[in-house]
């Protein structure tokens, strides 16, 4: 792709890309990106490629999910709207998961497994926010959620080997262990769903169960959303409770993945920069929490700017999406790009990225980390009119996109879990920031290839210290249990 990028960078190439998500590609300019990020689902289609690429017809069981991705719309309207009100609970579960994966030692070093133990805190975390309590805490159910996410790669990967009228049969071998992961997670799910669709419709009988009024409270959770959107359908298929609980399972496949090897490589990094960089990190975490009352608030991680280039820079540096804004044509006509190349419908096109980021004239000293990048940029952003100069910086946060910064995409097909990934992966790395001493490593450990994705050292490890006298955060009370 760099090769690409150096020696055709004006020109649309041809990219065929081995191994998961695999497809051959027209890999067009960086010029080209504006084109592709504004056109409309109509004519470029991200969905497309997730379906194709992960081959959902066999890899996910429950037809409905693929046909009816509805789940997907409740992230921009609701889940995005309700971060503020999840982050007291979300702060809960983060603390207490890095207590179970970090330990409380104060005395010495231990060593931890970078990616294992983020996992198990992203998916903690943001489960809380999915199936609320006590599903989060459940290891049985995320871990089901994290061997479906591991093994639908996998199978994909053998199906795509397997000669297409061959896939139906061999697909019944090959998808034997997502299915099994999803049998797991669906039947630990169900008795929950059902539960609460039973309380929804039967008011009255949650009452005389000795309950008042009160304590037949609405959940505040991805689930609940999701039940309420099939009830407001009025198609009973979609208020089954096997396709409700597939939801929760394709939203773990969406986000669990992406969000814990964001945060791996920022760990990684900042663990291989240097004392200092960690040092003001802290100060700007305590001098926030101190101006906002100790709490983690919305407000509180949105006036951490530092914390926020650093998870920006990292994201560029260490890019998943090598290839940006993949789409698939699925106008009839076609798409012709603005040097009048035509990609008749049906093809895959996607634009350059891993050669945009480690370009010295878009990025200055591109290959190197800078965790404070963009803290500069931001300060630089010098316009006339102070309400564009607001916006103007906004542009350079963690969360938003841009032709330049394709980590979340880019346009209408954007990430639509990015605001939700940044409050929660914020909360986490100001949490290991304040309270556990990261001892410094050199040098970082090599990132591995599968395919186009690229993915941080999976045995990579941290040596870790609980920090003496740090005072308990003011969430961790007692109505969060
Ligand atoms: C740091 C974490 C994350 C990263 C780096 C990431 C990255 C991406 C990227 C690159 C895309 C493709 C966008 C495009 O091509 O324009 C995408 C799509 C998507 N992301 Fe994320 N994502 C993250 C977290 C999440 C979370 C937490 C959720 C859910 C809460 C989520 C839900 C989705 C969905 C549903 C899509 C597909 C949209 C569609 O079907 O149209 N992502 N993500």
């Amino acid at each position: 792709m760099l090769e690409a990028y150096a020696k055709h960078k004006d020109q649309a190439v041809i990219l065929p890309i081995a191994g998961p998500g695999g497809q051959i590609f027209v890999l067009l300019p960086a010029s080209e990106t504006k084109s592709v990020t504004d056109q409309p689902k109509t004519v470029l289609s991200l969905r497309e490629v997730i379906v194709q690429g992960l081959l959902y017809e066999y890899t996910v069981s429950d037809n409905m999910l693929v046909s009816h991705p509805t789940h997907t719309k409740l992230i921009t309207t609701t889940l995005t709207n309700q971060v503020g009100n999840l982050l007291p609970g979300l702060s809960n579960e983060t603390i207490r998961a890095f207590e179970e994966q970090w330990g409380t030692d104060t005395e010495s070093f231990r060593d931890v497994t970078i990616w294992d133990s983020m996992g198990a805190i992203v998916s903690r975390a943001t489960n809380y926010a999915f199936v609320g309590l006590p599903y989060c805490r459940d290891s049985a159910l995320l871990n089901a959620g994290l061997g479906f996410a591991r093994a639908l790669p996998f199978s994909q990967l053998l199906l795509s080997f397997t000669w297409k009228p061959l896939r139906p049969l061999a697909s019944l071998l090959f998808t034997l262990p997502c299915r099994y992961y999803e049998r797991r997670f669906t039947q630990m799910l169900i008795p929950e769903i059902e539960n609460r669709l039973h309380n929804i419709e039967n008011p009255t009988s949650s009452l005389s169960a000795g309950k008042t009024s009160g304590e037949v409270e609405k959940k505040n959770d991805f689930l609940e959303w999701c039940i309420e959107q099939a009830r407001e359908s009025g198609d009973p298929r979609m208020c089954r409770p096997r396709t409700l609980a597939g939801r929760i399972l394709l939203m773990n496949l969406v986000s669990i993945h992406t969000s814990s090897l964001t945060i791996t490589n920022v760990m990684l990094d900042l663990a291989s920069s240097t004392p200092e960089v960690l040092e003001e990190l802290r100060a700007e975490v305590e001098q926030v929490l101190d101006q906002c009352g100790g709490q983690w608030t919305k407000l509180a991680l949105n006036e951490m700017e530092k914390l926020d280039s650093v998870l920006r820079e990292s994201a560029r540096l260490n890019t998943l999406v090598a290839v940006g804004l993949r789409r698939r044509v699925v106008a009839k006509e076609g798409f012709t790009t603005t040097p009048g190349v035509h990609l008749p419908c049906g093809n895959f096109c996607a634009v350059h990225n891993l050669g945009v980021v480690h370009d010295p004239d878009v990025y200055e000293q591109p290959d190197t980390f800078k965790p404070f990048r963009f803290v500069g940029l931001r300060r630089d952003v010098n316009s006339d009119d102070p309400n564009k100069d607001h916006v103007d910086r906004a542009r350079l946060t963690f969360a938003a996109t841009g032709s330049d910064y394709l980590a979340f995409g880019n346009g209408r097909q954007a990430c639509p879990g990015r605001f939700f990934a940044a409050g929660e992966l914020k909360l986490m790395l100001a949490y290991a920031l304040m309270y556990y001493d990261l001892e410094i490593m050199d040098p970082r450990p090599r990132d591995r290839w599968i395919g186009i994705l690229r993915i941080p050292s999976s045995n990579a490890k941290l040596r870790v210290r609980r920090r003496k006298g740090i005072i308990e955060p003011s969430l961790r009370s007692d109505n969060l249990v």
